[in-house]
């Protein structure tokens, strides 16, 4: 009689990174090539985000939060590494892909709010732009139109041009359009940067609205506390990666919800542990780590033996 082959069995397989994430960046580099420099933007940067989150991203200048947004906005393509926006892989996207993605998946907000309209374009002439670019019949163009500006309270202005409006109703259009063809995902860079707080506050609404009310998934670049300290999720960006992130309470009332701290760990394990505590504990190059129960601990190399030096 023949015997059966055992085969050994497979390995099982390890579920993809943020295979259930909106968007996922798994180790993404951007480097630009000037004449006599190169510049490493993104240097390996991982990141997840939900379906139906907003998060902010902050981070000093030049930290790389706009060329990550360039980059999920599908303006710009990642050097290496691995970049998926709601099933579509932004580094092997073909051009009729990309036009489809930037049309109807992704909607872009910058920071000036006259860069975003039209001079001579009322608001609900400049939102029916992408409806009309994307082929939406005129009965549904104008439904859509009044029904956006309304959303974000901005029907008032549907009839007005920039130079009628205030810079706050200016950017709640801007939001308008980059909603108008309901995107999955909504990205603005410094939306507030060049208002005052009242103003900001205004447009971070309105942002609010377009992630609770409308369901697109938010994410907003920003140097301004008043709104990385209103969302749930800031993730902070150091040297092109992503460092640490603040994690939020929901607030109730006047009172904002509490914040946590966390170190991001990258999936060879690697954390970053904060300056202030190392040069507190003189932790160098090497420490000793130890398990315990619920915790790792890290503690200075005591070893001076080993290193050498004199007791
Ligand atoms: N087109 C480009 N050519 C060359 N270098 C660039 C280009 N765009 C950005 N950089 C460089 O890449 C790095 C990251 O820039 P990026 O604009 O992404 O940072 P940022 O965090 O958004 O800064 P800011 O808050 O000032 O806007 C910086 O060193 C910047 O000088």
């Amino acid at each position: 009689m023949a015997r059966e082959l055992a085969l050994p069995a497979a390995a099982p397989r390890e579920a993809e990174f943020g295979h259930d994430a909106l968007i996922v960046c798994d180790n993404l580099v951007r480097i630009y090539q000037t004449a006599s420099v190169e510049v490493q933007a993104l240097q390996g940067l991982d990141l997840l985000v939900h379906e139906g989150e907003m998060i902010a991203l902050v981070g000093a200048s030049g930290s790389g939060k706009s060329t990550l947004l360039q980059v999920l906005a599908g303006v710009d393509a990642p050097t290496a590494g691995r970049a998926r926006v709601a099933g579509h892989d932004l580094v092997d996207m073909g051009r009729p892909e990309r036009v489809h993605y930037r049309r109807h998946v992704v909607g872009f907000v910058r920071q000036q709010s006259a860069r975003n309209l039209v001079p001579y374009l009322t608001a609900r002439q400049v939102v029916d732009l992408p409806l009309t670019i994307a082929g939406v019949r005129r009965q549904e163009r104008r439904a859509r139109t009044d029904s956006v500006l309304e959303t974000l309270g901005v029907a008032d202005c549907a009839d007005r041009r920039p130079h009628q409006m205030s810079g706050g109703q200016q950017q709640r259009v801007a939001i308008a359009v980059a909603l108008a063809n309901q995107p999955r995902v909504l990205l603005a860079d410094e939306p507030t940067g060049e208002l005052d707080s009242e103003t900001a506050a205004e447009v971070f609404a309105a942002l609010r609205t377009a992630n609770r009310e409308l369901g697109a998934t938010v994410v907003v670049v920003t140097h301004d506390a008043a709104v990385s300290g209103q969302v749930a999720r800031s993730v902070a960006i150091r040297d092109g990666r992503t460092s640490s992130e603040i994690l939020r309470g929901e607030a109730t009332g006047d009172v904002p919800g509490v914040a946590e701290e966390y170190a991001v760990m990258d999936r060879a394990g690697r954390v970053q542990v904060p300056r202030e505590f190392r040069e507190a504990l003189a932790l160098t190059r090497r420490v000793r780590l130890a398990l315990t129960a619920d915790h790792v601990e890290i503690r200075s190399d005591d070893r001076s033996d080993v290193r050498g030096e004199q007791p």
